[in-house]
């Protein structure tokens, strides 16, 4: 049985987790952690009444250990997910990283976790965008040279990072195809110098706007012609499932860190 400790458990994300593990068989939820000092310590999952006997209930994060999990998963942000990962280390649990807006050394710490544990770490853990990983590879090296690349970003009002990691994921795939350093290329802002389109830049734009749960596209546009690759999420449930999914892969693996290629089995 599968027993799963839950991170940022009232989350937008933390709530679809919830509903993911529900509808999967051999799964259990063991907790679902809210911070220390959150008020809906001790109430219903559900309908945040007072915590009843043998009911889901969010718990502190510290209680995660004792519920007996077997694996843990972290959608929150970038500091409490390093404690988190901590916690995870310490007890020698896997644990599933959903967590974007993370810096180098945020990189640096998890790599350094998967020495001790084994970690699915996925800007995106849906199956659409893991394949469209593959597709702007596929399309990098496949165009001619001249192409310009951008790539636009569309989410909810309440998204704090930016641009998504998914976004940046793709800069990625593409720069690796491309055998260009990201970091080089990325071009996040084009208002300080007025200056024409490199075709050796990969140029990022973004919306917050209303509900939009994600949406992304990769253009490789030149004169007369432009492709478009697009990836729209309608429901937070497909990156939980993935995410649940990830977590019944990641049990019993040795260490090391994965992503969702290998828990879809493409690479
Ligand atoms: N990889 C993927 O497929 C996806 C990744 N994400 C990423 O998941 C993360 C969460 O997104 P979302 O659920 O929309 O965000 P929310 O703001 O809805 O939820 C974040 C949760 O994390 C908790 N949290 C924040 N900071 C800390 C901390 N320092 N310690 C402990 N808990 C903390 C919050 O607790 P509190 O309620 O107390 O503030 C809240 O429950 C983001 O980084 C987002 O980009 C989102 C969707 C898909
Ligand atoms: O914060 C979100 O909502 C999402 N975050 C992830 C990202 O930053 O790419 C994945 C998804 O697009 C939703």
């Amino acid at each position: 049985m599968d027993k799963i400790g839950i991170f940022g458990a009232n989350g937008r994300m933390g709530l679809a987790l919830v509903e993911a593990c529900m509808q999967v068989n051999e799964t259990q939820i063991a907790a679902a952690a809210v911070r220390s000092s959150s008020p809906l310590l001790s109430t219903l999952v559900v309908n945040k009444q007072p915590c009843a006997p043998k009911k889901l209930c969010f718990s502190n994060e510290e209680d995660v250990v004792a519920s007996g999990a077997n694996v843990l998963i972290d959608f929150t942000l970038p500091e409490g997910m390093k404690r988190h990962l901590q916690l995870a280390v310490s007890q020698n649990l896997p644990m599933v990283i959903g967590t974007t807006g993370l810096t180098t050394d945020d990189m640096e710490v998890i790599q350094q976790a998967a020495q001790h544990i084994p970690i699915v770490f996925a800007r995106n853990f849906s199956v659409g965008v893991t394949l469209l990983l593959d597709l702007v590879q596929t399309a990098a090296t496949k165009l001619a040279d001249e192409m310009d690349i951008e790539i636009f970003e569309a989410h909810h009002r309440n998204k704090i990072d930016a641009p998504s990691g998914t976004a940046l994921a793709i800069g990625e795939a593409i720069a690796e195809a491309k055998g260009w350093e990201h970091d080089d290329v990325a071009r996040y802002d084009r208002t300080p110098v007025e200056q024409a389109k490199s075709q050796n830049e990969i140029g990022y734009s973004v919306l917050r706007a209303g509900d939009i749960v994600g949406e992304h596209t990769a253009y490789f546009a030149t004169m007369g012609e432009r492709l478009e690759l697009t990836h729209k999420a309608t429901s937070r449930l497909t990156f939980a499932s993935g995410a649940v999914r990830a977590a019944k892969w990641l049990r019993n693996k040795p260490n090391g860190l994965y992503d969702m290629r290998d828990v879809l089995g493409l690479k």
